[in-house]
């Protein structure tokens, strides 16, 4: 079964449209720039809406311990999504300090870019793998901006992965296919505005991966 990641929830409607659909997972942004930021509070009061549901997703972008920290006294994380710059060395000490899995998101603008994945699959347990961001946009992810989908065809990736990237429920089953993906994770595509989430939206996207995965 595909492997859906709602991302950017900062919404009860949005919450509740994921875990209603039955996404695997939900992604809270910890990064302030963005739109889509939430505090600890603030996550803590979404996820206190379901005991079960959705694994907590807790995406951050070069943190400090201090803000993981900060973020898991008050949500209980599942993994860790680091979107920044961070290092194979940062990663893996991120992951032995805070005892939890850690997916690395990685731009991906063309087959040579690949190449970075070697260092991280020691110290990771997933990987995201996403457009770079366009030229002059302020934010590292959450851009709508997608890659070439052919170019993980075949390929062998040396950790889970999800696809990520200008994803929308009348792309996704069309990526899946294209890329070979086992998972996929959306933020732009599922809102009706930047940084709002369109329950309607989440719904279509999560049954068009199911969709597309049972149609092989
Ligand atoms: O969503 C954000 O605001 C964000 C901010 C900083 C880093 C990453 C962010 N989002 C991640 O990017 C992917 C792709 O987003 P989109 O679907 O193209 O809008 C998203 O799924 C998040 O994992």
């Amino acid at each position: 079964m595909t492997t859906v990641k709602i991302c950017g929830i900062s919404d009860a409607a949005g919450f509740d449209a994921a875990a209603a659909a039955g996404a695997e997972m939900v992604g809270f942004v910890f990064y302030p720039p963005s739109p889509r930021a939430v505090t600890p509070e603030g996550a803590a009061a979404l996820s206190a809406r379901m005991e079960d549901g959705p694994l907590r997703v807790g995406l951050f972008v070069d943190p400090t311990d201090e803000e993981i920290a900060a973020a898991l006294a008050a949500v209980p994380l599942g993994l860790i999504q680091l979107h920044g710059a961070e290092s194979p060395e940062r990663c893996a000490e991120i992951r032995a300090r805070f005892g939890l899995p850690v997916m690395k998101a990685l731009g991906i603008g063309d087959a040579a870019d690949f190449a970075a994945l070697e260092a991280y699959a020691p110290v990771v347990d997933r990987f995201l793998l996403d457009a770079k961001p366009p030229a002059g946009a302020s934010l590292p992810g959450g851009n709508a901006a997608a890659f070439d989908w052919g170019l993980t065809a075949g390929r062998v990736i040396p950790r889970p992965w999800l696809l990520a990237g200008g994803l929308t429920p009348e792309t996704v089953a069309r990526a899946i296919r294209q890329s070979g993906a086992a998972g996929v994770d959306v933020s732009s595509g599922v809102e009706r505005a930047r940084g709002v989430k369109d329950p309607g939206r989440i719904g279509a996207f999560v049954r068009a991966a199911r969709d597309a995965a049972q149609a092989g």
